[in-house]
């Protein structure tokens, strides 16, 4: 399991990640979606130990990256935006150098054997890497992140500059590498993530701003027991009869559309589903039902949308108000100023900067 807890990275004063906290379970296979900009590479450098954070801590099973590096590096395999690749070596004496400065136990010959079969590279191991193209470059790439088998495997915009066809083969050897290890693939194309990951991480502009599957996504940030309906009939008779209908708190016409229809917003009680009723009952009133549809939103929708500039303004205002209500409690909680007496524990804690805000981040 991967942990991330009130992330921090500042260059400057620019806050490239800002205030991140989730979690990420063992065999997830976790897309992390972002425009260009978005904090999405220093989040993973961080989690890889590549660069440290200015704050905050990312365990892995347990084991803090920033105490003990080494041992969090050898259970993860990276796959940068720009592969470390030696291009006069050919992929086989690449793998085997790769093999030796990570220092795997394993046994050598089939240890690589198998990576190349799996991805599919076994065919060019005697062809000098820069003769290959950018797709098997690619493989290549994702095969010295495989060195050594770890459990979880970071890819940073594994896709990006290859062909239809190429990034439709290294999205089928991503989902087979996410059957038996933990998988967090960063992009900026929505399709890409869509395709290859069960649960999403949207960031932008540093901040996290919604992580879950699809489906809870969709669920959290959609007009919530809301229909949209397209009625014929008159007005005031549609109205009446929808809100006789037990459960529908709502009805209003949006727009009239086609002869004689209305387009209405249905509003209804939590976790009661009026369409069956509102169908036969409007088919017994003489008022058919043109078009019926829930508001759940796509994943563009829902990536669109937290992406705006509304959006991350939001996301501020609340993480401004966390953190206030932060120093209010301990404010209140802390004792009457005594010269003569021992620090308190709440001192400590303050120095340490282990509290659920941001109020240490000057910039
Ligand atoms: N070494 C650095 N010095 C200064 N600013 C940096 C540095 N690295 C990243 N940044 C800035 O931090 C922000 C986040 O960058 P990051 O590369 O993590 O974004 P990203 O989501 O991976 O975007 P992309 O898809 O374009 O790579 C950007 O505004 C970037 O310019």
């Amino acid at each position: 399991m991967i942990e991330i807890k009130n992330l921090f990275k500042l260059y400057g004063t620019k806050r490239a990640v800002d205030n991140i906290s989730l979690t990420i379970e063992k065999g997830d296979v976790v897309g992390f979606l972002g425009p260009n900009g978005a904090g999405k590479t220093t989040t993973m450098n961080i989690i890889t130990g590549y660069i440290s954070s200015t704050l905050g801590t990312v365990t892995v099973d347990g084991i803090d990256i920033s105490k003990e590096p080494d041992k969090v590096k050898k259970k993860i395999g990276y796959l940068p935006e720009k592969p470390p690749l030696y291009l006069d070596m050919t992929v086989e004496e690449y793998l085997d150098f790769v093999y030796e400065i990570k220092s795997v136990k394993l046994p050598k010959k089939e240890h690589l054997a198998e990576i190349m079969e799996l991805v599919k590279i076994d065919d060019v191991k005697d062809r000098l890497i820069k003769n290959l193209s950018k797709g098997y470059r690619q493989r290549v790439g994702i095969a010295q992140a495989l060195v050594g088998d770890p459990e979880i495997l970071i890819l940073d915009e594994p896709t990006v500059g290859l062909d239809p066809k190429q990034i439709k083969e290294i999205r089928s050897v991503i989902a087979k590498l996410g059957k038996d290890r933990t998988v967090i693939v960063s992009s900026h194309i929505l399709a890409e993530i869509e395709a290859i990951c069960k649960k999403v991480i949207i960031i932008n502009r540093g901040k996290l701003m919604a992580q879950g599957t699809k489906e809870e996504l969709s669920e959290k940030l959609s007009a919530a027991n809301t229909l949209s309906v397209r009625i014929m009939g008159s007005l005031p008779e549609i109205k009446e009869e929808l809100m006789k209908i037990d459960g529908i708190t709502s009805a209003e016409a949006v727009s009239s559309t086609e002869n004689g229809a209305y387009d209405f917003k249905v509003t209804f009680d939590d976790g009661i589903d009026v369409r069956k009723d509102m169908f036969f009952a409007l088919s017994e009133a003489g008022m058919p039902i043109l078009e019926l549809k829930s508001n759940k939103l796509t994943l563009e929708q829902i990536f669109l949308k937290l992406t705006s500039e509304e959006a991350f303004l939001a996301m501020q205002k609340k993480q401004e108000k966390k953190r206030e209500n932060a120093i209010k409690a301990m404010d209140a909680a802390k004792p009457e100023t005594d010269v003569t007496a021992e620090p308190s524990e709440t001192d400590e804690t303050e120095e340490k900067g282990e509290n659920d805000d941001d109020r240490n981040i000057k910039a």
